[in-house]
């Protein structure tokens, strides 16, 4: 098997080979950073032009995450966003927060209420053993929130804005094709009702696109760009610059999700972990902020239907709905996300639910 990966600049096709699950350079430029990081790299790697569903699962089974390949977009749209965003953020603190609606900016957590206003700033949004060490802390980040389908009703003169809703709106199509043939090849084998395979379990329409900027901070401040947490997603899209500081825990252990040029990384969130019921995993991870440089990343996360069903032994049957109120009533009453655990039959937690 070879996969065809195009690499910037200049965009140049190169063929690297899969032998025992390893890929295999067989000719690159020796200038080329990043090849050689991709051989090497822990986390798998799924090519998009000829997706292997065993490894798709395996790793959706065993990480929660995994790196995607030939993913057909094009190079320009992710620095055009990574600019025009930078531009954004360079702004007065007062201009940012003029943004508004659907365009909306925050700072401090990235939890956010379902109209983008932040949420329980301060309190984090840790989950599990780290909840408590994630509270009262304020996350080193400011983000630009995008809901795709209301990205239309921004009207703006303002050439910025504009452009930037362009490249959002093109960028929002591609992950919309990604995040769904990723589901429909994982989601095979799970046993789910056919009718809402197609549809419900990803909706294309709740879509939204954040363009996070993580300053940099220096060591002896303990802040975390965005602490311990696993997204309430079905999937989630991220395309990282070349800064780096995102980990994801596996076997107990932090381990970096290094950026490698033309590859986004996607992980898999608690809607995913709860329609499989069980069977994937929803990845716990992190960002820590660099020391000396600003990063900038762009995430994509897409959900449920109002309609979809959530159930499985695990867990009571709940729609999304009723978990993302859930979150809100957690974050503001106990200061984090309970998260799954709160839907579970057997757990301690589901019984507080009201
Ligand atoms: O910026 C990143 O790399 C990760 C962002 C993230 O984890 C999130 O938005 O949930
Ligand atoms: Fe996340």
């Amino acid at each position: 098997m070879s996969l065809q990966y195009s690499y910037p600049p200049p965009f140049r096709h190169h063929t690297l080979h899969l032998q025992d699950g390893k890929l295999q350079p067989s000719s690159y430029p020796v200038s080329a950073v990043g090849l050689d990081d991709l051989v090497t790299d822990p986390i798998p790697i799924i090519d998009m032009q000829l997706i292997d569903r065993e490894r798709l699962q395996e790793a959706c089974r065993s990480w929660g995450l995994f790196r995607v390949v030939n993913h057909g977009i094009p190079l320009t749209i992710l620095t055009q966003i990574q600019e025009l965003a930078g531009r954004l953020f360079s702004l007065p603190f007062q201009a940012k927060e003029l943004l508004g609606s659907p365009l909306s900016y925050f700072w401090g957590t990235p939890v956010l209420t379902p109209s983008g206003a932040a949420l329980g700033l301060g309190l984090g949004h840790g989950v599990g053993p780290h909840a408590g060490a994630a509270a009262s802390r304020v996350n080193w980040v400011e983000g630009l929130n995008a809901p795709l389908c209301k990205l239309p009703e921004l009207k703006t003169k303002d050439p910025l804005l504009s452009s930037l809703r362009s490249c959002l709106q093109e960028y929002g199509t591609h992950m919309g094709r990604i995040a769904t043939s990723l589901f429909h090849m994982a989601a095979e084998d799970l046993n789910l009702q056919p009718k809402m395979k197609r549809g419900s379990y990803l909706s294309e329409s709740t879509g939204f696109v954040r363009v996070y900027r993580y300053p940099h901070c220096s060591k002896q401040i303990s802040h975390l760009g965005m602490d311990v947490h696993t997204d309430s997603s079905l999937l989630t899209i991220l395309c990282q610059d070349d800064v780096g500081g995102l980990e994801v825990l596996r076997d107990g252990k932090w381990i970096p999700v290094r950026p490698i040029p033309s590859t986004l990384v996607i992980n898999l969130g608690d809607m995913m972990q709860a329609i499989s019921n069980d069977e994937f995993k929803s990845a716990i991870h992190k960002v820590k902020n660099n020391e000396q440089k600003d990063r900038i990343s762009i995430g994509y996360f897409v959900f449920p239907g109002d309609d979809a069903v959530i159930q499985g032994s695990n867990y009571r049957p709940f729609k999304y709905k009723e978990f993302q109120d859930q979150v809100q009533r957690d974050v503001k009453a106990v200061g984090y996300k309970v998260g799954l655990q709160r839907f579970r039959i057997d757990a301690e937690f589901s019984e507080m639910n009201n």
